[in-house]
């Protein structure tokens, strides 16, 4: 049987953990996909770069807003599909060679599962490793009255390669995808109704965001919200979506966004005798370790946060444990940032405003607007706002919640701040805050939840 000293499965995040230190030792890495994983193939890139060219289209279209004449033609689909996809094919096609190219690492392209604690199958070999490392990340999460239709349907996964975007998009979930491929198909030309089961779109963004972007989204598109799927009928082309109030929404064709399913079940981790919580994540400790000695999870298949940013800080955490396994180092998850790519943009760190208040904390917010600062009146911009939460009696910083344009950059001041404790008062007051940049959001803000904290 073939050994190796570390295995990697899944060369999303995992990837990353290999590099040269480890170059001394027999590695391997498992992928029966793409290399890149979800961020790279069907995720965070190139969703970001059609959300870029969907603004860019915005723009043109209300140019007129800033007394500059412009038509807007059309979105050439095709073409900006293509050359999203020629590029990040080809990043993907050098970063596997590249991997096969090493002398150090061993590339398994197929499906790997555990057959006893450190002993893999994978595809028609069985190798054994004194370290393995589970990255395996997640899947869409298809309901079943879209699995059990049998009719087609689009995920993330497959929607952003499509030839022709669909005359009417149902989108099933009115999560983080729903809102950036949405934006996306509305920009090609797509008619958009979105079907989702809670009382708004973003349901776990502080509540003035979520109610806000919910507002603005239902000027753009068919929102059927507090609504779930009960049966999925009709035929390619010409669905039928049968909602649980009987209303019956029509598309060409639907995109199915509704969470992601962490690939756990499909490891028999049973066998290396790894636990999981109950939705599918791998149990892991502070140092990304999972119940079975040498074995490590990183990612979406473990993570409290599926983000790219968090999953790629836990390869680095899991590199440096593999290596030094008498210096193990922890993941801090302390303050995780997110954003949404809409128009506009949405950005948020810490407790929203209901964490807040459930927890029963005593705490401040302030919130101030992009239409209030000089940058604001420039863009011309009518609903932008920051909003800051911090603890009433310490003025350390809780939260912070921006929607508006730039919000994912904007964001990381507050995100340094939190991260290193920095309180509302020093962050307002210490550095000199660009003028009339719109950062100057983020400082108003502040200065409006020390006016509060002073009474
Ligand atoms: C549409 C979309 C947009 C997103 N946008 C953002 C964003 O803007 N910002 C952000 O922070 N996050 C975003 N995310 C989330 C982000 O993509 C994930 O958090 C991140 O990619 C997770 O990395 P990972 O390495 O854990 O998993 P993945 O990247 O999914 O990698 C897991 C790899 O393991 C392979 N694999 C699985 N099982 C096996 C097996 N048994 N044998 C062999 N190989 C296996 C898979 O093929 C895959 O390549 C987005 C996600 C989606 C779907
Ligand atoms: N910009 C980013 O950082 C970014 C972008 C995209 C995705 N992601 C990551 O990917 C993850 C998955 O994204 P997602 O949009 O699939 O999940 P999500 O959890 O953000 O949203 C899923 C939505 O679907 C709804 N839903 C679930 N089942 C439903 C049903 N049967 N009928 C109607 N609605 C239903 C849920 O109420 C929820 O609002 C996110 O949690 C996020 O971590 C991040």
């Amino acid at each position: 049987m073939r050994h190796h000293d570390v295995i990697v499965i899944g060369a999303g995040s995992g990837n990353l953990v290999i590099d040269d230190a480890f170059s001394d030792l027999d590695v391997a890495i498992v992928e029966e996909r793409r290399f890149g994983g979800t961020c790279l193939n069907y995720g965070c890139i190139p969703s970001k770069m059609l959300v870029y060219a969907a603004d860019i289209a915005r723009t043109v279209r209300d140019a007129g807003r800033y007394n500059v004449d412009a038509d807007f033609l059309r979105l050439r689909w095709t073409e900006l599909r293509d050359r999203v996809f020629n590029r990040l094919d080809a990043e993907e096609a050098d970063g596997r060679a590249g991997r096969e190219k090493s002398d150090f690492v061993t590339v398994y392209r197929d499906h790997a599962r555990f057959l006893g604690p450190k002993t893999l199958q994978i595809g028609a070999v069985t190798v054994e490793a004194d370290q393995i490392v589970i990255a395996a990340g997640g899947r869409p999460t298809v309901p079943p009255p879209v699995s059990e239709s049998k009719l087609p349907y689009e995920t993330s996964d497959t929607i952003m390669r499509i030839d022709t975007p669909p005359r009417r998009l149902a989108i099933l979930g009115g999560g983080y995808i729903a809102a950036e491929l949405a934006e996306v198909f509305a920009a090609a030309g797509s008619e958009i109704v979105i079907v989702e089961q809670a009382g708004r779109l973003l349901g776990p963004q502080d509540e003035a965001v979520a109610a806000a972007f919910t507002e603005l989204a239902g000027e753009r598109f068919e929102l059927r919200l507090g609504r779930e799927l009960k049966k999925l009928e009709g035929e390619p082309g010409a669905l039928r979506l049968v909602l649980d109030d009987g209303a019956v929404v029509e598309a060409d064709s639907l995109l199915v966004v509704a969470g992601r399913t962490p690939n756990s079940d499909r490891l028999d981790l049973g066998k290396a005798g790894i636990k999981t919580y109950d939705d599918g994540r791998v149990v892991v400790d502070e140092y990304q370790r999972t119940d079975a000695d040498g074995i490590y999870a990183l990612g979406d298949i473990c993570s409290p946060y599926p983000l790219k940013h968090v999953a790629n800080r836990e390869a680095e955490v899991v590199a440096h444990n593999l290596l030094h396994p008498g210096d193990l180092r922890a993941t801090d998850h302390d303050v995780v940032p997110a954003a949404v790519f809409t128009s506009p943009q949405i950005a948020s760190v810490g407790a929203t405003e209901q964490d807040c208040r459930d927890a029963g904390r005593d705490y401040v917010a302030a919130s101030h607007q992009y239409a209030d600062v000089a940058y604001g009146w420039a863009m011309e911009d009518t609903n932008g706002f920051c909003k800051v939460l911090a603890d009433r009696s310490t003025g350390r910083l809780l939260g912070a919640h921006i929607m508006g344009a730039q919000a994912a950059t904007l964001i990381q001041p507050l995100v340094v701040a939190m991260t290193l404790d920095l309180d509302a008062r020093t962050l307002a007051e210490r550095p000199y805050w660009i003028h009339p940049a719109l950062t100057e959001v983020i400082s108003n803000a502040l200065r409006d939840l020390n006016q509060q904290l002073a009474r």
